[in-house]
């Protein structure tokens, strides 16, 4: 149950369609959650109470609809939202092209320089004949946007939590920062 004090996080997933956001929420949600059938999304949302760093967050997870560049962007997922993971499949090149077309459109609709984005290169179990994207690439990416990049295997559930945490880690610096950590002044060695 959630207590006063917890902070609530709306999170939204976008990316291109079939790239795994409903298996990456749902491996999160009730983990251990895998379908090879494919479903196409709505809309779905779900709720999860995590700990972190010493907060309790109630978190939103809104798993969109896949998006092409066509795609109105739905001003919902622009008005008081906290975080976004962007997903595309490591086997896409499209889907990768989707990442900043989306990325554009939250800052154009939010009407702000930068918000807290993790950057998901999805599907990370497949074989290298596959893989259309390098890890290389994804990074380069996150750090052009200023965001997070974490690559993440639905299926394995391998990365799922941890691309959750770091967009709590980047929610929590940018909303609720922990005070700096003093260095100890009798440190002999100290600068
Ligand atoms: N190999 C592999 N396949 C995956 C992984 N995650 C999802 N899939 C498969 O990819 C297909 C699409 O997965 P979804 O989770 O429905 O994708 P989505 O992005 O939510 O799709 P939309 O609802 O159309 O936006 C399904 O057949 C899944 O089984 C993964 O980590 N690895």
């Amino acid at each position: 149950m959630s207590s006063s004090n917890t902070l609530k996080r709306k999170v939204v997933i976008m990316g291109s369609p079939s790239v795994g956001k409903t298996s990456l929420t749902q491996q999160y949600i009730a983990p251990p959650t895998y379908n090879d059938n494919y479903f196409p999304t709505i809309e779905s949302t779900s709720h999860k109470l995590v700990s972190f760093d010493g907060d309790e967050y109630d978190c939103e997870i809104i798993d969109s609809a896949g998006q092409d560049e066509y795609t109105l962007f739905p001003a919902k997922y622009a008005v008081g939202v906290h975080g976004y993971l962007l997903v595309y499949s490591i086997n896409s090149r499209q889907s990768f092209e989707m990442v900043k077309t989306v990325h554009d459109k939250i800052l154009d609709y939010a009407g702000v320089a930068k918000v807290p984005c993790v950057i998901v290169g999805q599907k990370s179990d497949l074989s290298a004949a596959d893989r259309r994207v390098s890890v290389a690439e994804g990074e380069a990416l996150a750090k052009k946007l200023g965001a997070s990049f974490v690559e993440s295997s639905a299926r394995d559930n391998k990365n799922v939590g941890k691309a959750f945490e770091i967009l709590l880690q980047v929610m929590q610096k940018e909303y609720n920062p922990k005070p700096e950590k003093k260095k100890s002044s009798w440190w002999p060695f100290s600068s």
